[in-house]
């Protein structure tokens, strides 16, 4: 691995859930070592566990087994930031003070944070709605707000899971390409939850394809296109195409799979 320090490290993580159907194993012999600065993200079948396991790294949720070793700042910046699909701006707050709410719950003044929350919604291109209020927003903007506040945050590590998920293309596109201007430039250790295999290529170092149900490591790929990256340009290379057809090959057995659990179960 090209990294010299690791910011996480999983060990035989496992997750069970006791439902009224019984106990289910949703994460098995989870081992991952992710580096400090590594973008890595994670494609699987639809309930295969990654949610699960990025709640475990949000210690939103605890490991039933194995463990869970992640970095921890000196400086009192906080460890990680989330980002979910659903949005989850404040409704009550302006844009501005969404994007800033983090940097006050650190007690830092309103002018400093205000100016760092400025130049977060310059960079997602909402400057005109800083006083806007959610309601105001359509739901693509409302994400953009929310990834602006991860980023706002200063994290150690980035957790997002499927942040462009309900975004039109337009609007992914731009963010995607400006989540890697942003990582190129502070090299947060950012761990990604996508659908898409094209995303998780054009975004990542690593990827990694879980199993179905119980989610377990499947294989872990190297991609290694050259950073920094450009998304319109990266999708026309011949490596970007056998790298695609590899992960979806893999990931395809595993989504059969899991129909095939899904129908035995109904
Ligand atoms: N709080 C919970 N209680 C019981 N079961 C749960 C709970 N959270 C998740 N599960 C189960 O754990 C498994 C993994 O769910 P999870 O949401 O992590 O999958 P996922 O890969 O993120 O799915 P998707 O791709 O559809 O978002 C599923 O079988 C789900 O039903």
């Amino acid at each position: 691995m090209p990294y010299d320090n690791t910011s996480i490290v999983l060990k035989n993580v496992e997750k069970k859930f006791i439902t009224n159907r019984g106990q289910i194993t949703a994460l098995a012999n989870i081992n991952i070592s992710i580096g400090d600065g590594e973008f890595f993200s994670i494609v699987g079948p639809s309930g295969c566990g990654k949610t699960t396991l990025l709640r475990i790294l949000a210690g939103l949720d605890t490991a039933s087994g194995g463990s869970v070793d992640i970095q921890i700042t000196s400086d009192g910046r906080p460890v990680n930031s989330l980002v979910f699909q659903e949005q989850s701006v404040f409704p009550w707050m302006t844009v501005i003070d969404n994007v800033a709410y983090g940097l006050k719950l650190r007690g830092i003044s309103k002018k400093e944070r205000y100016q760092i929350a400025e130049k977060y919604i310059r960079m997602i291109g909402l400057s005109k709605f800083a006083k806007a209020y959610p309601h105001q927003l359509s739901g693509g903007m409302k994400q953009r707000v929310s990834v602006a506040r991860a980023f706002a945050n200063d994290p150690e590590i980035l957790l997002m899971d499927e942040p462009f998920g309900a975004l039109d293309e337009q609007n992914r596109i731009l963010l995607q390409q400006e989540l890697l201007r942003i990582w190129e430039l502070s090299k947060k250790t950012t761990v990604f939850i996508t659908h898409s295999i094209d995303e998780a290529l054009c975004l990542s170092d690593r990827i990694l394809i879980m199993t179905a149900h119980p989610g377990t490591v499947k294989s872990i790929i190297d991609i290694d296109l050259p950073r920094p990256r450009d998304i319109a340009s990266i999708r026309t290379t011949m490596h970007y195409n056998e790298l695609f057809r590899t992960i979806w090959l893999t990931l395809r057995e595993e989504v059969l799979k899991g129909k095939k659990m899904e129908l035995a179960e109904n």
